[in-house]
């Protein structure tokens, strides 16, 4: 997959585009792309995606910094181009940008620059600054002399899946829910860090884990069953989010480690990737360390008998 960061020399011969944010790049996201790709083979053209960067909601303001996202901008790219989709353009999006009308845009981006082909909508995407309806995207269509594709929604299980209700999951701590959405286990990245070192003196070392990108959006506090990348290697784990109340007393900030099964290796300053499979209780303040071992050891169970039917252990 090619990729740009700009529509200035895009060279695509009969682009077949969509635009979005693709935040999660779900399931929804991925039935969309593959018709894009499956539709851009019909007409012997190519596959182009058009994304922004970073979110309107971040640059227009729209939040109080409290927005997270299920991708970083280098998953999305890896879950765009396995779908077999030929370019993905990644616009800056500044104020200036967001200003532009629908119908300018049309006109300056998709047909003077990219020369689109055929366009597909998704069913519920707004773009331009005044957004535009189905009747005047038609319009334009014709005038232009592009073709158009509205698509979905789809129903994944009875649901919608929409990026918002997945992030809504994750906050909650339903990720089981939210892999359901996502067609894969939720994931993040990150460095391993040195903690107290008070997990290898009660039994369970633990992977203290900085996230690369702070925009990522963490699970709800709590205790989780996960699978593990490190070191090329994949294993299962328990990890922990929260403030350590036991250790921390309430002024703790939020950590995530990760203790890993099978495994006793020093990883200090490592990359670790670990996908989430199930919560499996909230952080509760022990009366003593000796309380918490006790209550390791059950997680541990609990934990190795989801891996386990998960065909990960
Ligand atoms: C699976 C798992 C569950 C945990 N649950 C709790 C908990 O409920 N309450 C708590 O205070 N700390 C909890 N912890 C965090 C421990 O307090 C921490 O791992 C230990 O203190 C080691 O810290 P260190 O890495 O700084 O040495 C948990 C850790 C793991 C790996
Ligand atoms: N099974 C394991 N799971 C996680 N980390 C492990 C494991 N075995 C060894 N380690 C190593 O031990 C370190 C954690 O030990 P711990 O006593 O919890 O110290 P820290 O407080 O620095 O995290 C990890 O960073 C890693 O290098």
């Amino acid at each position: 997959m090619k990729i740009k960061s700009s529509i200035e020399g895009l060279k695509a011969s009969r682009p077949v585009l969509t635009m979005g944010m693709f935040d999660g790049v779900h399931k929804g996201h991925v039935s969309l792309l593959s018709q894009l790709v499956e539709k851009a083979k019909e007409v012997n053209g190519e596959s182009v995606v058009l994304t922004f960067w970073p979110h309107p909601r971040l640059v227009l303001r729209q939040d109080s910094g409290q927005l997270r996202f299920l991708t970083t901008l280098e998953e999305k790219t890896k879950l765009i181009s396995e779908i077999g989709v030929d370019q993905l353009v990644i616009l800056p999006f500044t104020r200036e940008f967001a200003g532009l009308s629908a119908s300018r845009f049309i006109r300056e981006y998709l047909i003077d620059k990219i020369r689109v082909n055929h366009l597909l909508v998704g069913y519920n995407h707004r773009f331009g600054h005044d957004g535009i309806s189905r009747d005047k995207l038609n319009e334009l269509a014709q005038n232009y002399g592009f073709g158009l594709d509205f698509f979905g929604p789809v129903n994944v299980l009875g649901m919608n899946p929409s990026s918002t209700a997945i992030r809504n999951y994750i906050s909650d701590g339903d990720v089981w829910e939210a892999s359901r959405l996502l067609g894969r286990f939720y994931g993040l990245q990150g460095r391993i860090v040195s903690g107290r070192r008070l997990g290898r003196e009660i039994g369970f070392p633990t992977a203290n884990i900085e996230m690369d990108d702070p925009l990522k959006l963490v699970p709800h506090d709590g205790v989780y069953a996960c699978k593990v990348h490190l070191l090329g290697k994949t294993f299962g784990g328990m990890i922990n989010i929260g403030g350590r109340p036991t250790i921390e007393g309430e002024t703790g900030h939020r950590s995530l480690e990760v203790h890993i099964f099978y495994f006793n290796k020093e990883v200090y300053s490592e990359e670790i990737t670990v996908e989430f499979i199930k919560r499996t209780r909230p952080e509760i303040k022990f009366p003593s360390l000796e309380a918490l071992k006790e209550r390791l050891s059950l997680d541990e169970r609990e934990v190795k008998d989801i891996l386990k039917k998960e065909g990960v252990i």
